[in-house]
C-alpha cells in the first residue's frame, strides 16, 4: 500500500495568521513537536514564501533563514520544506535556504502560470532537492486545464504537483475531479492543499484521498491564511479512524495544537463572514479591502461586488477592475424598475 505523505504548514501558511511574527523559540517548539509526532515534512518560510518579508507582504519578526535553521536543528526525522513564489523568491534565497538545510522546495504559481517556474524547478533539481509544484487558486480553472499546467511542471522536473485551493472555494466533487485529472495526466505524485473558507478543508482533503492523492497539507489548529487550513491533528485522527494512519501520533498532535499553537495564535482561523465571502465568491482575499472601499463609494454590499468579480474570474493584479465592477452593479441597480405600490 502506498504511503500518504503529510506536510505540516503551521510554520508557513500559519505565518500569515501570525502576521509573520514567529519567534525562534516558537518555531523550535512547534517543529520539535511535529517531528516527534511523526510528521514527515515541515514547511517553514514567510507566509508568502522565501523572500516574502517586505513592506508589501509584511516584515518578519525573525528572518526566515534563521527560523529554517532553528527548525532543522530540532528535527531528527522530518524533512524541512520551503515555499517559493517566482518573482518574490529568487535563486539567491533558494540557494540560501538549501544551505540552511531545506530539502523540499515547493514552487507556487497561479494555476495558469506554470510556465514562469521552469528556472526555479531547474535550480531546485540542480541543488539535489525535492521539487514540488503548487498550482494556486485551482478552483478557477477546470481539471483539464490544471492537468496541462501540471504537465508543464512535470516537464520542468517536479516530483509532485499540488492542487491548491487557495480561496477555500472548492466543493468535494471539484477537489476530487482536479486531483483525479492530475493523477491521470502525470507519472509523478499529486498533492492537495485545502483552505477552510466553506468549512470543507477536511471534507475536500478526504475527497482528494478518494481520488488517489499522494500528498496532503495540514496545519496545527488549522493555523493559516483566511479561514485556515485542514487541521493537522484532525487529519491525523480521521485517517487513523479510517485505518489509513501513515504513522502520525494522534494524541501528540492534539497536544501540540492545544498547548503549543493555541496559546500563541492571535485568533482561531474559521469561516467568519469575510473568509466565508472569499470562499463563496471564489476570489483573492486581497480583494476584500478594495471591495469594501468600492462598496462605500457606490452604496453596495461589498459581498455582491466580490461575487461578481468571482463570476468574471478576476485574478490578482486586476484590482483596478473592482471599481468598474462596482460602478456596473450600481448602474444596474438604478436601472431596475421601481416597484409600483
Ligand atoms: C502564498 C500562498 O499563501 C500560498 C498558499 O498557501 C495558497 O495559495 O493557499
Ligand atoms: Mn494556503
Amino acid at each position: 500500500m502506498k504511503t500518504l505523505r503529510l506536510t505540516d504548514t503551521t510554520l508557513r501558511d500559519g505565518s500569515h495568521a501570525m502576521r509573520h511574527q514567529f519567534t525562534r523559540q516558537q518555531v523550535r517548539s512547534i517543529a520539535q513537536a511535529l517531528d516527534r509526532a511523526g510528521v514527515p515534512v515541515i514547511e517553514v518560510t514567510h507566509g508568502d514564501g522565501l523572500g516574502g518579508a517586505s513592506l508589501q507582504y509584511g516584515f518578519s519578526h525573525t528572518p526566515e533563514l534563521e527560523l529554517i535553521a532553528e527548525a532543522r536543528s530540532v528535527c531528527e526525522r522530518a524533512r524541512i520544506a520551503a515555499l517559493l513564489l517566482p518573482g518574490i523568491g529568487t535563486r539567491k534565497e533558494l540557494k540560501a535556504a538549501a544551505e540552511r538545510g531545506v530539502q523540499v522546495i515547493r514552487i507556487a504559481t497561479q494555476c495558469t502560470e506554470a510556465d514562469i517556474s521552469e528556472q526555479h524547478f531547474g535550480l531546485t533539481k540542480e541543488l539535489g532537492l525535492e521539487a514540488v509544484g503548487f498550482l494556486m487558486m485551482a478552483h478557477m480553472r477546470p481539471p483539464e486545464v490544471l492537468a496541462e499546467q501540471a504537465r508543464l511542471m512535470e516537464s520542468y522536473g517536479a516530483d509532485c504537483v499540488y492542487i491548491v485551493d487557495s480561496a477555500g472555494a472548492l466543493l468535494p466533487d471539484g477537489a476530487y475531479a482536479r486531483v483525479k485529472a492530475l493523477k491521470e495526466a502525470l507519472t509523478i505524485q499529486v498533492g492537495f492543499h485545502a483552505h477552510n473558507n466553506l468549512g470543507l478543508a477536511i471534507g475536500n482533503t478526504l475527497a482528494a484521498l478518494e481520488a488517489g492523492v499522494d500528498q496532503i497539507d495540514g496545519s496545527l489548529r488549522g493555523l493559516g491564511a483566511g479561514a485556515g487550513n485542514a487541521a493537522t491533528e484532525v487529519i491525523a485522527a480521521v485517517l487513523d479512524k479510517m485505518g489509513q494512519n501513515p504513522g502520525l501520533n494522534v494524541f501528540a498532535l492534539m497536544d501540540a495544537a492545544e498547548y503549543i499553537v493555541a496559546p500563541i495564535a492571535p485568533y482561531q482561523p474559521l469561516p467568519d463572514r469575510d473568509a466565508l465571502t472569499i470562499g463563496y465568491a471564489g476570489v483573492y482575499s486581497t480583494f476584500l479591502l478594495h471591495a469594501r472601499r468600492a462598496g462605500e463609494l457606490y452604496h453596495l454590499d461589498p459581498r455582491s461586488i466580490l461575487v461578481e468579480l468571482g463570476r468574471r474570474q478576476a485574478v490578482a493584479g486586476q484590482e483596478d477592475w473592482i471599481l468598474d465592477v462596482a460602478l456596473d452593479l450600481a448602474r444596474r441597480s438604478q436601472d431596475k424598475p421601481v416597484p409600483q405600490t
